[in-house]
């Protein structure tokens, strides 16, 4: 993805990225969130525009790769039940509806503190698994704090004048603030995709900084809104700035837009993190967020990031799934290892 692009349409992977096999059978309850990262945040750097510039997407190439990917990898029994699992504690459970009430909100805490029943989580003889986060409005925050009270599962917050990012720009450093005031760890950001479509690469960066600077010590995921960014070139220069203007993570949707995550902008996407990587030395997380509501796409997903950036980039402080209906179909599938029957899908309710 940068200009030399690869008969695959990036380059290869220079790290140690080893190739997910059924005999990688992961850690299902690593809680890792940013808070008990051993990893140093991404600080940004200065606006290197020529290095943005030269980011290219050979998109017949990347579309290619990314056919070749489901199916593919099919891991089976303990060790898919042990990727669900994996799945589970990368989830950042989301409502973000405009009828959200805090009932609703207390439902979907408890099931980030317990997302899978009990003798479920027994007959695989796990227990301690959880949610990476919970994500909501601003005005959810208090409601969602006082639900996780007692855990380390951190409130994320959806900022900016979220979903379009088009209301005043100090209202949305101000809303920023309050959200952080109000106790969200974690704040996801929209950008201007104005910035994008007119080549405003400064504007972008500028914003991107002020952004990350109101967040303090929450960390800020960059909402590109891949779906609206007309090319998938600027979905790499876009993530790049992002980057070097100091995000934490890189998302690719609301879940607002009519093109939510996809894999071709998922594999642009983190081919820039790990170009920004090897040139930088600073790890910043990825996202992907609307549209994933099947365990299998989950598995796609959590095998790309293994290929391109390694095993350490499957932990919730680098990666993240954006969902309110997966956790349900991967309850299902668990459910179905344990007992070998499906469920109705109306017995997994909450997400
Ligand atoms: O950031 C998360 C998304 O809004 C969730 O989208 P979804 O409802 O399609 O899973």
């Amino acid at each position: 993805m940068d200009s030399q692009t690869a008969e695959d349409g990036t380059q290869p992977p220079k790290t140690s990225a080893a190739k997910p096999s059924a005999k990688a059978k992961p850690t299902a309850a690593a809680t890792q969130d940013h808070e008990h990262s051993d990893l140093p945040r991404n600080p940004g750097i200065a606006l290197d525009l020529d290095w943005a510039l030269s980011l290219e997407a050979n998109t017949s190439a990347i579309e290619r790769r990314c056919a070749s990917l489901p199916g593919r990898r099919s891991v089976k029994k303990d060790y898919q039940a042990a990727w669900l699992l994996k799945a589970i504690s990368l989830i950042d459970l989301t409502t973000l509806s405009g009828d959200d009430t805090e009932a609703r909100v207390r439902r979907l805490c408890a099931k980030a503190r317990q997302p899978v029943r009990a003798d479920i989580l027994s007959a695989l003889g796990i227990d301690g698994i959880t949610t990476g986060a919970v994500c909501v409005y601003h005005d959810m925050i208090p409601a969602a704090v006082r639900a996780l009270h007692g855990t380390h599962i951190p409130v994320a917050a959806v900022s900016t004048g979220f979903p379009a990012g088009l209301s005043p720009f100090h209202l949305r450093v101000e809303e920023i603030r309050e959200s952080v005031r109000a106790g969200a760890k974690e704040i996801d950001i929209v950008i201007s995709r104005r910035h994008v479509l007119s080549g405003d690469w400064q504007a972008l960066y500028d914003e991107m900084k002020a952004f990350r600077e109101a967040c303090g010590d929450a960390h800020v995921k960059a909402i590109l809104a891949t779906g609206e960014l007309g090319t998938l070139r600027n979905v790499a220069r876009a993530s790049m700035i992002c980057m070097m203007a100091g995000a934490d993570f890189i998302k690719t949707s609301t879940g607002k837009e009519s093109v939510n995550a996809t894999l071709p902008v998922s594999l642009v996407m983190i081919r820039a993190i790990r170009e920004y990587y090897e040139r930088t030395g600073f790890h910043v997380g990825y996202k992907p967020a609307g549209g994933i509501s099947k365990a299998k796409d989950a598995l796609v997903y959590l095998s790309l990031m293994k290929e391109e950036l390694g095993n350490r980039w499957l932990q919730p402080d680098l990666f993240r799934f954006g969902a309110s209906s997966l956790l349900g179909d991967i309850e299902r599938q668990l459910e179905h290892h344990v007992t070998g029957a499906y469920s109705a899908g109306y017995r997994h309710p909450m997400a």
